[in-house]
């Protein structure tokens, strides 16, 4: 099977602006295959969402090459990222923020759809499946982001980030602010769907035990490098690297 993503020797260098160029993401590679749930973990400024950015091209790349369903877009620009923004969707930790204050939900997801090129009055239909779906009354579509819950605000970008129907879902930090309840919920959904569609996701994540349910395969970074990947099960129950065991150690 070809890998969905792939990532070789990625690489990204901050500049202080003086002549120190410090490495936030060191010489990484890995693959996340159709139907993959694929986590990485690390402490926190080890370069996980400095990975994710390079992937989503909100951040350019120092070196190495993004290939997304075998397409390079190592170097794609905005207007070019809006194709591939098809099959490749973001939820971040704060969705209240991702979403314009001034737009109902239900226009806001719509939106990506009538982007798509479907028509206003079949995109409202969907979004009302989508609302259902992701377990939001149908009258939230009128709702402001203001005048919902954290964990519904959630749902509803979940609900914006697969309404297109992307193979690629990554997910940074997406349920942490969430309480436990909704965020079960939202795994099942994530579940759910990823039997329905076959989808990927690629989980940045710093809740070990949420790791251990949901993912198929970890990768554990430290100082922007990955020093080990596996299977969950493998990992965390048999960690090869100190760096490993010590997190594990910290969090367990
Ligand atoms: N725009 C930037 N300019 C300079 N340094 C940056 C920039 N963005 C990130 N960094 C640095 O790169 C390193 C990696 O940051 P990154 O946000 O990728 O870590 P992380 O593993 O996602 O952390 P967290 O779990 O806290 O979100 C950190 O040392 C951070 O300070």
């Amino acid at each position: 099977m070809e890998p969905l993503l792939q990532i070789s020797h990625l690489t990204k260098n901050f500049s202080d602006g003086k002549e120190d160029e410090y490495k936030a993401v060191d010489d990484v590679s890995f693959e996340l295959f159709p139907g993959e749930k694929l986590a990485i973990i690390g402490e926190s400024g080890s370069g996980k969402t400095t990975v994710v950015n390079m992937i989503t091209r909100l951040l350019d790349s120092t070196d190495g090459k993004i290939l997304l369903d075998g397409e390079d877009i190592t170097h794609y620009k905005r207007n070019k990222m809006k194709n591939i923004y098809r099959k490749m969707q973001m939820v971040f930790q704060t969705p209240t923020e991702s979403f314009d204050p001034r737009c109902r939900l239900g226009d806001a997801v719509a939106e990506s759809l009538r982007n798509a090129g479907i028509p206003k009055k079949e995109a409202m239909e969907i979004v009302k499946e989508l609302f259902k779906q992701c377990g939001l009354p149908e009258n939230f579509m009128k709702r402001y982001p203001h005048e919902v819950s954290g964990g519904q605000c959630q749902r509803a970008a979940i609900a914006r980030a697969i309404a297109i129907k992307p193979r690629l879902l990554i997910l940074d930090e997406a349920t942490s602010a969430l309480d436990v309840t909704v965020q079960a919920e939202i795994l099942q959904l994530l579940d759910a769907l990823q039997e329905e569609r076959q989808m990927s996701y690629l989980f940045i994540c710093h809740d070990i035990a949420l790791v251990q349910n949901f993912c198929d395969r970890v990768l554990v970074m430290y100082q922007g490098k990955i020093v080990e990947q596996g299977k969950t099960e493998e990992v965390l129950h048999f960690p090869k690297h100190e760096y490993t065991r010590m997190l594990l150690d910290s969090v367990l």
